[in-house]
């Protein structure tokens, strides 16, 4: 097939949430392992996590046990530190999305600024790339930010859908052309951030777009139907809305 909507997209399951509630008692229940294995049997093509400096959700263990347990490719969500960097290139997932992350924050709030930290950035960048991953940097849809990404040398850059999420004006415009640029710039271009059933189609549309990852919604939705249905359900959605869009 040919036309836009012939190209790939993938979903990638974030099962951070799974450790929150894990987490909230202390114990070794609900594994978020075991839910990365049900998300990839449901057809997932990926499972992010992300390694928070503070713990809070995934632990180091989580990660290990992800690498050596499921065979899907694994995007490891992480600060640009010194720590964060060992551990990326110990472990070796397939991809390493760089966030932004303030201690106190409830969760990951904006894009990284990589134009005004290109110096502090790239030499993480070329570390992570040297190891093998996939390095792909979490940002606003923002002109600045993805031509700074392009420059810095991360192969992927993963729009921030938060604001879009929370329905500001002009977003889904402003995605659609940052989708546009990073393609232009030989960019691989993911998103995510506060999608859902209701928002997710006019994200999955953007033909550039090549994957989806997505957590907080898909987790809390399973409460209700199962993680299976859910994952089946999102990645019929994000098909079904890229399928409208092909010539
Ligand atoms: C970077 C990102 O968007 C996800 O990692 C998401 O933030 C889930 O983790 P938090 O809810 O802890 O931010
Ligand atoms: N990078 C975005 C992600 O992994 C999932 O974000 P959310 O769906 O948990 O808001």
């Amino acid at each position: 097939m040919t036309g836009p909507g012939s190209k790939i997209l993938r979903l990638g399951v974030n099962i951070d949430h799974v450790a929150t509630l894990r987490n909230a008692r202390g114990g070794s229940g609900p594994d978020p392992v075991a839910a990365a294995a049900l998300a990839v049997a449901a057809g997932a093509d990926g499972i992010t996590a992300h390694l928070r400096e503070d713990r809070r959700h995934i632990r180091d263990a989580d990660l290990a046990r992800l690498r050596a347990e499921i065979r899907a490719p694994l995007n490891m969500e992480m600060a640009a530190t010194e720590e964060m960097v060992a551990i990326a290139c110990d472990l070796r997932p397939h991809a390493c999305c760089i966030v932004p992350e303030r201690r106190e924050e409830v969760t990951t709030e904006g894009g990284l600024d990589v134009s005004g930290q290109a110096a502090s950035l790239a030499p993480s960048v070329a570390t992570l790339r040297a190891r093998g991953c996939r390095v792909s940097l979490f940002i606003d849809p923002d002109p600045r930010q993805v031509a700074a990404a392009a420059a810095v040398g991360a192969a992927v850059v993963e729009l921030h859908t938060g604001a879009y999420a929370e329905g500001v004006d002009g977003e889904i415009t402003r995605l659609r052309e940052a989708a546009r640029q990073a393609a232009s710039l030989g960019l691989e271009v993911h998103a995510g951030h506060g999608l859902s059933f209701g928002n997710v189609a006019p994200v999955a549309a953007i033909p550039e777009i090549a994957e989806l990852n997505i957590g907080h919604f898909l987790i809390g939705q399973a409460v209700f139907d199962g993680l299976e249905s859910v994952v089946r359900e999102m990645r019929a959605l994000m098909l079904a809305a890229r399928a409208s869009i092909s010539g």
